[in-house]
């Protein structure tokens, strides 16, 4: 890739000290991320994709090694790094469009400019007429679609996502992939994205990291040359086939390794 490297991960291991002894959730993972790529990453449960994620976003401090951005070590969360988690953290006493708003009001943007972005956003996502309603009014899929909406419109450099779209629908699940992928294309984000769903990490990324089980390490990462813009139909070429099978493989023997050591 021939873009400048966007995050680079040092060295990073991370133990926590748990009731029963150290937990080492992260064990010297070393990966760039370039700007504008698409890194998706699955591994089996446990295996540190979270600790790394929070450490990205800079909720959670290594124990050695280091991660940076642009070429400053990350020690905080900043506007210019999104975060969206499965459960859609939405302030409950905000409407939709205030929600949304939230990152633009945060960046001192005119309120015209704010109600554009929340706008376009929202439109985006699938949430026009929703606008004023609050999150209790909304279906989950629709909570995570404001999430989403709320971070895109804080127009972060890069966005770090934890299964954005793991309890929503299958339908909704499919909508958003698309949405998110388009929005990706265009406005060309740096994302990292973990997903338990092995077809979701080929359909979206551009690279897929594997981790291995826990203490989590980089197992593989694997380049995905289908070309952009993916058509849903793309899961059933044999391109596709190739890569799914290539990573059951390893996730499979990963989990059996974690199933073994338990
Ligand atoms: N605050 C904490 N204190 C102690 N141990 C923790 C803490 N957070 C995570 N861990 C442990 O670190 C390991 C990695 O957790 P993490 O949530 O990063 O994994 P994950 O790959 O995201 O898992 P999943 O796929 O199930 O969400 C796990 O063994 C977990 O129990």
């Amino acid at each position: 890739m021939n873009n400048p490297v966007k995050i680079a991960i040092e060295g990073v291991s991370k133990v926590y000290q748990g009731r029963i002894g150290p937990v080492v959730a992260l064990d010297q993972v070393n990966l760039d991320i370039y700007a504008q790529e698409f890194i998706t990453v699955v591994g089996p449960s446990g295996c540190g994709k979270t600790t790394l994620l929070n450490i990205l976003a800079g909720l959670e401090e290594a124990s050695s090694g280091r991660a940076l951005i642009d070429g400053q070590v990350i020690t905080g969360p900043s506007p210019t790094r999104g975060v969206i988690f499965q459960q859609y953290a939405l302030f409950p006493w905000m409407t939709v469009r205030q929600n949304v708003e939230f990152g633009p009001m945060l960046q001192k943007l005119p309120a015209a400019e704010r109600r554009k972005a929340a706008e376009h956003y929202l439109k985006l996502v699938g949430l026009k007429g929703f606008e004023d309603a609050y999150p209790k009014e909304l279906s989950g899929g629709m909570k995570q679609r404001t999430a989403i909406a709320r971070a895109y419109a804080a127009n972060p450099e890069v966005l770090l996502m934890d299964e954005p779209f793991g309890a929503v629908d299958a339908q909704t699940r499919v909508m958003l992939q698309e949405e998110l992928m388009a929005t990706w294309s265009r406005e060309k984000k740096t994302v990292f994205f973990i997903t338990h769903d092995v077809e979701e990490a080929i359909y979206l990324g551009s690279r897929i990291l594997v981790m291995s089980a826990r203490p989590g390490r980089v197992r593989e990462i694997i380049p995905n040359t289908i070309p952009y813009p993916r058509a849903y139909d793309v899961k059933f070429t044999a391109e596709f086939g190739q890569l799914k099978q290539h990573i059951w493989e390893l996730v499979y023997e990963e989990y059996h390794k974690k199933q073994a050591a338990e």
